[in-house]
């Protein structure tokens, strides 16, 4: 079952044409990556999930972007949208507080005051993360003190705060170590138990470890689609063949 259907997208930042009419369904419980060389447009599509885009003057969006079957631009209400959709950037960005204040703020902006309640919230998305251990006697000390890799694993702790049912990360481990890359793969691979996962990657090997489906995006276009395996084993365009086997990009 697809979570999103992407129908038609077309983008536009001004007067250019970055998204060239893409059609896509991401697969409910699945891992998708987007990968493609710089500029092709994964970052500019996946921010269009949650809307980031909106944000962007002069751009315009044509087409259908469909989330559980309603239109994410005229049926479900933007902060709505973006607490179903939570996103994870290619920089850890901690707020600079606490630990355990990251983990709250979206729960208490949501209208969660009990103190049991967020504790539970505090602690559960931690271990979901793979960070409580390393954090539960420093919750009240600055997140900012934390490791890149652990800050990372913070924002995906804070992304889970509020519940979402997808989690989009733009090259999560780009900034990162290989230990910490590991960890976040991991991580990555038990949430999607629970989340639908989108990530842009860099890394062809990170694609092939952790996705259960690929897009492989070239100028605005989805060139090719499928299963990861099939992707990387046996592409049916050549374009999608000679970026994977190194031949450009
Ligand atoms: N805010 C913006 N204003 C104008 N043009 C933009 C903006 N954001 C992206 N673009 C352009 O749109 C195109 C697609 O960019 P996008 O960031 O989606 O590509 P990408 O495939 O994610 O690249 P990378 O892998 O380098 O992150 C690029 O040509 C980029 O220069």
């Amino acid at each position: 079952m697809n979570k999103f259907d992407i129908n038609d997208l077309v983008l536009h930042y001004g007067d250019f044409k970055a998204i060239k009419g893409i059609n896509l369904g991401i697969e409910q419980n699945k891992i998708t990556s987007f990968i493609g060389p710089s500029g092709c447009g994964k970052s500019t599509v996946l921010k269009t999930l949650n809307r980031m885009n909106d944000l962007v003057e002069g751009c315009k969006i044509e087409g259908q972007v469909l989330l559980d079957g309603q239109d994410i631009f005229k049926d479900i209400d933007v902060n709505t949208l973006r607490k179903r959709v939570g996103m994870v950037f290619q920089h850890p960005n901690p707020f600079p507080m606490s630990i355990y204040d990251n983990l709250t703020y979206g729960p208490i902006t949501h209208g969660i005051r009990k103190k049991s309640e967020l504790n539970e919230i505090v602690e559960t998305t931690l271990r979901q993360a793979a960070l409580w251990d390393e954090v539960k006697d420093k919750l009240k000390k600055s997140a900012l003190a934390l490791s890149g890799g652990q800050q990372q694993r913070l924002c995906i702790a804070r992304a889970l705060t509020v519940n979402p049912e997808v989690i989009l990360m733009d090259e999560p481990t780009s900034a990162l170590d290989p230990i910490s890359t590991s960890k976040i793969e991991d991580l990555t691979l038990e949430l999607k138990d629970k989340y639908t996962i989108v990530i842009v990657t860099h890394s062809m090997q990170q694609a092939a470890r952790i996705s259960d489906k690929t897009a492989f995006f070239l100028l605005g276009e989805v060139i090719e689609y499928g299963d990861t395996h099939q992707i990387f084993s046996t592409p049916k365009n050549k374009k999608t063949e000679d970026y994977i086997s190194g031949r450009f990009g």
